[in-house]
């Protein structure tokens, strides 16, 4: 079998790239070696390579940034997918992609399903929402897995801001109104080997492509994770100025941000554990696995 990786120097690429190398070749793409932005390139890598798998984790994820910047994010996230998928339908491929809780505006305190409808309020959510459908239409052999707060050693998130700035000040401010699942990178890597294989096995006619909301389970706020997160990473020896007591929950309106987001970006991940047989952990594994190699990363530098 003979993969395509895109992103492979972000979290979730990064990952993939170990991930998905006991699988079968693996063509790992990064910045420097294929612009998502350049359709042309981007075509003629598919069709030089002929994968049988394409693996799609590369994104414009700077969320406020996206709001000044917008056909770079649309060039990324909803032109490129596009290309992929009209690639991938010419050699019959399976092209995997991952997408957003930031389609939904996030009214309510449900979670999501995949019957819900999209309606994005930032410019990320929408180009993301955009390439999921120029995906869709091109390539119906696809599975997009829709996940939240993704964090990994590998690369920036959420987590390693919290650690960053613990370590500069004596007191954070976060937001406790937006809920969500912080789901690992490499929990979304090994979930993506699995369907891989069973896709290699049995793909075809009875394979259940589609959309698949994917994150771990149970769920927080940017405050409580915060707070988790500096909890843990002092159990574990790290030099903080601020601790969890040291963070001050705030309201969305005393946390402006260039980009809106929902306050609601729970996922109801059903549908992926019952087609798939998968179970998913709770989002503390995840977050913990991650800080142990951050924390072993620091030691070893
Ligand atoms: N991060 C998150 O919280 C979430 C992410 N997702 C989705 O999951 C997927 C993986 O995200 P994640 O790994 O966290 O994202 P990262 O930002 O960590 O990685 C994305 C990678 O894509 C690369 N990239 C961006 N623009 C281009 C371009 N024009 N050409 C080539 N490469 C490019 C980035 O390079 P560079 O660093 O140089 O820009 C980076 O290496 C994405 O589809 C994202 O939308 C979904 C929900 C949450
Ligand atoms: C740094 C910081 C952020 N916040 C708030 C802002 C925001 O509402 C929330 C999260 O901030 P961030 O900018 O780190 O997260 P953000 O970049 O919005 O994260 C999103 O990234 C994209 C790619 C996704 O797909 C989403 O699932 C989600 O993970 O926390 C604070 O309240 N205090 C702080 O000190
Ligand atoms: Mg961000």
């Amino acid at each position: 079998m003979k993969i395509l990786l895109t992103g492979k120097d972000g979290q979730l690429g990064f990952e993939l790239a170990r991930a998905l190398a006991p699988l079968g070749e693996v063509l790992a793409v990064g910045r420097a070696n294929c612009d998502l932005a350049d359709a042309d390139a981007l075509r003629a890598l598919v069709r030089s390579y002929a994968p049988d798998v394409i693996v799609n984790p590369a994104a414009y994820t700077a969320v406020d940034r996206a709001e000044s910047d917008r056909d770079t994010a649309f060039a990324v996230n909803a032109r490129a997918p596009g290309v992929l998928g009209e690639e991938a339908a010419r050699l019959g491929a399976l092209v995997v992609h991952y997408s957003t809780d930031y389609v939904f505006d996030g009214s309510g305190q449900a979670p999501y399903t995949e019957a819900d409808s999209p309606a994005p309020q930032n410019v990320y959510g929408r180009s993301k929402h955009a390439g999921e459908l120029a995906l869709a239409e091109a390539c119906p052999r696809h599975l997009i897995m829709r996940t939240s707060w993704v964090l990994g050693a590998q690369g920036g998130n959420f987590a390693k801001t919290m650690l960053r700035l613990a370590a500069e000040r004596g007191q954070l401010r976060v937001v406790d109104d937006q809920c969500g699942a912080p789901t690992s990178a490499g929990l979304l890597a090994d979930l993506t080997a699995h369907l891989v294989r069973q896709h290699a096995r049995e793909g075809g006619q009875a394979f259940p492509y589609g959309i698949y909301h994917v994150a771990a389970s149970g769920e927080t706020s940017w405050y409580d994770y915060a707070r988790f997160v500096l909890g843990a990473a002092r159990e574990a020896g790290m030099p903080l100025r601020a601790g969890p007591e040291d963070v001050l929950p705030v309201h969305t309106a005393a946390y402006p941000t260039a980009a809106k987001r929902p306050a609601n970006s729970r996922l109801d991940t059903g549908r992926f554990r019952h087609a798939f047989g998968l179970r998913l952990p709770p989002w503390q594994d995840g977050v913990r696995q991650v800080l142990q190699q951050i924390i072993q990363k620091d030691i070893d530098a």
